[in-house]
């Protein structure tokens, strides 16, 4: 599902530069849930965004999904991000003035790949899904951080992505809603998606079936079974 290698992205800082992620290669397997964790700085979001195709590497290959992102343009990412990925960000990012429902059928409108007259539909069975089917109608502004979480895992969902990639889920959360959420996750990947959570939290360590730790860039510790987990 994901493979990376060799891969070097650096910032420019001041007069010199920042190396975010250094000579870095991993594999993930299809249905695979894997955290990664590391210090504030260690490269994490860098990574998940090399990942998404949000990012590009300095230098190096990022293959995800079935594609080479070093080959795609802007707007071959684009598409390829809007049918192959799912993603989930630490403060929501729902769109304030649609409605929870309109949040997710939003992304199933520009990717084309579930037609039009099924979205409406298909939204609210993703709104069952992770729990909030009764808040379908409402603007996010009214929902609590928990249930717009689970409003933007629903969004994520739109387009049916084999790959979930997340940025500190929990990190806006309490610890009893972060718990719950993390429940959804776990049921996503027992369905068979394949799952990366970047986290600070220890409790992501409960429930993947790997967690692999950066340090300034580099990967320093992989631990798991590699086999997800799956229920
Ligand atoms: N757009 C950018 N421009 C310049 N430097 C950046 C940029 N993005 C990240 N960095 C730097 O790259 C390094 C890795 O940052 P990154 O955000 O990936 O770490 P992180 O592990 O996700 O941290 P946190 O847990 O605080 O989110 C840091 O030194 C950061 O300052």
């Amino acid at each position: 599902m994901i493979e990376i290698s060799d891969v070097v992205k650096r910032y420019p800082l001041g007069e010199g530069e920042v190396v975010a992620v250094d000579h870095l290669s991993l594999t993930i397997e299809a249905g695979e849930f894997v955290a990664v964790v590391g210090r504030s700085g260690s490269g994490k979001t860098t990574l998940l965004n090399l990942l998404a195709g949000i990012d590009r590497p300095t230098s190096g290959t990022v293959r995800a999904a079935g594609a080479d992102l070093g080959g795609l343009s802007e707007s071959g990412l684009a598409e390829w991000r809007g049918r192959n990925v799912g993603l989930v960000f630490q403060f929501f990012q729902l769109l304030p003035t649609l409605t929870v429902a309109e949040n997710v059928m939003l992304p199933m409108d520009f990717a084309g790949k579930i037609p039009a007259v099924r979205r409406r539909d298909r939204a609210l069975e993703l709104l069952e899904r992770v729990g909030i089917a009764d808040q379908a109608g409402k603007l996010p502004s009214t929902l609590s951080g928990g249930q717009q979480q689970r409003a933007a895992i629903a969004r994520a969902l739109a387009n049916d992505p084999p790959l979930l990639l997340a940025d500190e889920p929990t990190g806006n959360l309490d610890s009893h809603t972060a718990q719950a959420v993390l429940d959804v996750f776990a049921r996503l990947n027992a369905e068979g998606r394949t799952i990366v959570v970047v986290s600070h939290e220890r409790d992501i360590r409960a429930i993947v079936g790997r967690e692999i730790t950066l340090v300034d860039g580099r990967v320093v510790a992989d631990e798991g079974d590699r086999a997800g987990a799956r229920a």
